[in-house]
């Protein structure tokens, strides 16, 4: 019917994905459906496969908004589409496979969180990630080290399975559900007016700030705090910082600081992070390259 919104041209229509794709493996269930890994029969590339059933209009919009995002935003530092299908009454998207995984399942296999060197290349990488987002007019607003992907070869890329980023320009706000609070910035919580201006990418330079508490400590800061004390702490307290900062270089520490102003008009944008002399051309990607190494060899001891 003509009513039907303007039809998603980066989703193929009528098509059996499984005719080019083979489904070999599960990823887990994610909260949206179940996330499988899938191999193109054709060109052997790795996919990890979301499968969603669209139930109705406001379904499919709502996603399509995820595929424009990834569609606009193509980097090395954001998680890459290969296509999306809708067949079968279901969305079909295969992402890139980033074969080492999550940051987050990374620090807890190894029972260890990650060494200067690592943070300072993967800091890089994810404040690449952030300047292409905030180019593109898109907030992440889940930042965290459980939404940052390790390929084989030592890429960052970020990615979002709480499928929470908003793409201002339509103006579509993902579900309204507050996400994981531990890396919420001040102004997010308070509903500010900051919220929907032009400092409301500033939230992920906040939560940006936590990840990187989180990669120094495993977890971030008020872990074992009851969620909703978190979010008033988040308010009322002084901005975290590490918990042994003789442990760490000033730049490090400099950097976080620069990160958790509760200010967000205060805080740097992703651009002028990378001018930081903490991670300012910082490209040396071998001690990242250990981190996989040591935890393919750990995974694979099973
Ligand atoms: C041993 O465990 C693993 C786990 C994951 C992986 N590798 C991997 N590589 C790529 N994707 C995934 C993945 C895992 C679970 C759920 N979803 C995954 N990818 C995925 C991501 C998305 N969307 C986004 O990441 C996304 C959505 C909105 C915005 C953005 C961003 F703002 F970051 F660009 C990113 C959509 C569909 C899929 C299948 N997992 C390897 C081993």
């Amino acid at each position: 019917n003509h009513k039907k919104g303007q039809w998603n041209k980066n989703i193929k229509k009528d098509i059996d994905p499984l005719q080019q794709w083979e489904i070999i493996g599960e990823l887990g269930d994610g909260a949206f459906g179940s996330v499988y890994k899938a191999q193109n029969k054709e060109t052997g590339v790795l996919a990890a496969l979301k499968q969603v059933t669209i139930n109705s209009e406001e379904d499919l919009e709502d996603f399509s908004v995820e595929i424009n995002i990834l569609a606009e935003c193509v980097h090395r530092n954001v998680v890459g589409l290969h296509e999306a299908f809708f067949f079968d009454g279901k969305l079909w998207m295969f992402i890139e496979f980033c074969g080492a995984g999550a940051l987050d399942s990374i620090m807890v296999d190894l029972e260890k969180p990650l060494t200067e060197s690592q943070i300072r290349y993967v800091c890089h990488e994810m404040c690449v990630g952030l300047d292409v987002l905030h180019r593109h007019h898109v907030i992440h607003r889940d930042i965290k080290a459980g939404n940052v992907l390790l390929t084989m070869d030592g890429e960052v890329k970020l990615a979002d399975f709480g499928v929470s980023a908003k793409n201002t320009q339509t103006h579509q706000r993902r579900d309204t559900f507050i996400g994981t609070p531990y890396w919420m910035a001040p102004e997010v919580i308070l509903c500010e007016t900051l919220k929907d201006t032009p400092y409301d990418f500033k939230a992920d330079i906040w939560s940006l700030g936590i990840t990187l508490i989180e990669f120094a400590q495993i977890e971030p800061p008020n872990k074992d705090m009851h969620p909703m004390r978190v979010l008033i702490k988040i308010q009322k307290a002084d901005p975290p910082s590490l918990d042994q900062p003789s442990k760490w270089s000033k730049q490090f520490i400099n950097f976080i600081n620069k990160c958790l102003v509760k200010d967000p008009k205060q805080r740097p944008t992703a651009a002028e992070l990378l001018e930081h002399p903490f991670i300012k051309d910082y490209t040396d990607k071998s001690s990242i390259l250990d981190l996989i190494y040591e935890s393919q060899k750990e995974t694979s001891r099973y």
